[in-house]
């Protein structure tokens, strides 16, 4: 994303670009493996390569991608300067960018996070941004400022989708389970929001996850990976979400993108795809 900061707060964004093109999100997720099976170099160039097909394949199609940061850094400046690339790439197919980065710090280092990924002009600035609230929802404040002043998002961690999580996330305390008071937390930022329109704050849930927390006060957007490779499926994402479904984007990755490299290969994958999980105007 270039170009100054976007006109329109980010849940306006969000819900138009659902409402056009239904709730799949798809993960640009180059794993050196995949680049291997692509025949790619597992190098910057690679990845380069690697995105350019996966946007031609579904950039037109969702109604946002999500770049998995790790696999870009893993490539050190080279593979940062692919990524700054790919978030105007995404930009420029119409889709919402949500750069997977989950950061998280004491406040005063947040604020540089805030800036590199939410400020008008970074070259690192995405719609939105994967955050970690485990030193305290509060220790993200300079990321909600950020992304408010900008008309951007956050999707701040809540009930991830990996086993390991249980034990730290679904841990109860006064206020029921750590998971939910970070939903509970987000919520609240998300007061002033219209009805109807989503807050620009979201939650992330895994669509794995047995004992999820309630997100009927919210307000504001989920991201919910898990489908696929993980294991989830439809029936786990609409249990989850509940009433957020309309605002819920259901993230796959590897199971799109092993579907490459053949750029008509996925295209046909996500079709499929993005028909299931299209829930704008169901209950
Ligand atoms: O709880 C979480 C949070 C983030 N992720 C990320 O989503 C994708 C999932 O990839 P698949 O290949 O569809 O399993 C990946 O980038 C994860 O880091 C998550 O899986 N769970």
């Amino acid at each position: 994303m270039t170009g100054g900061a976007p006109r329109d707060p980010f849940g306006a964004r969000l819900r138009s670009a659902v409402s056009a093109r239904g709730n799949l999100c798809v993960g640009i997720d180059p794993h050196p493996a995949l680049l291997e099976s692509w025949g790619l170099g597992v190098d910057a160039a690679g990845v380069r390569e690697f995105s350019r097909r996966s946007l031609e394949a579904f950039g037109d199609l969702v109604p946002a991608v999500k770049p998995q940061v790790a696999f870009f850094e893993e490539h050190g400046s080279a593979g940062f300067a692919v990524l700054e690339e790919v978030l105007t790439s995404i930009a420029e197919s119409g889709a919402l960018s949500i750069a997977d980065a989950k950061r998280g710090d004491i406040g005063s280092t947040m604020a540089g996070y805030a800036r590199a990924w939410l400020a008008a002009d970074s070259p690192l600035a995405c719609d939105a941004l994967t955050v970690s609230p485990y030193l305290g929802v509060g220790s993200l404040e300079a990321a909600f400022d950020t992304a408010s002043a900008n008309n951007r998002g956050l999707f701040v961690l809540a009930r991830t989708s990996n086993p390991e999580a249980g034990g730290l996330q679904a841990a109860t305390g006064p206020s029921g389970t750590v998971a939910q008071s970070v939903v509970d937390e987000v919520g609240h930022r998300n007061a002033a929001s219209g009805p109807g329109t989503p807050g620009p704050f979201g939650v992330v849930v895994g669509a794995t996850v047995a004992d999820p927390p309630r997100l009927d006060g919210l307000r504001g957007p989920v991201l919910m990976p898990g489908v696929g490779e993980q294991g989830g499926t439809l029936a786990d994402v609409r249990r989850i979400a509940g009433p957020a479904l309309a605002h819920t984007l259901v993230n796959v990755s590897r199971h799109v993108l092993r579907s490459g490299p053949d750029v008509g290969a996925m295209r046909a994958v996500v079709r499929d795809l993005a028909r299931t999980y299209r829930f704008v105007g169901s209950a």
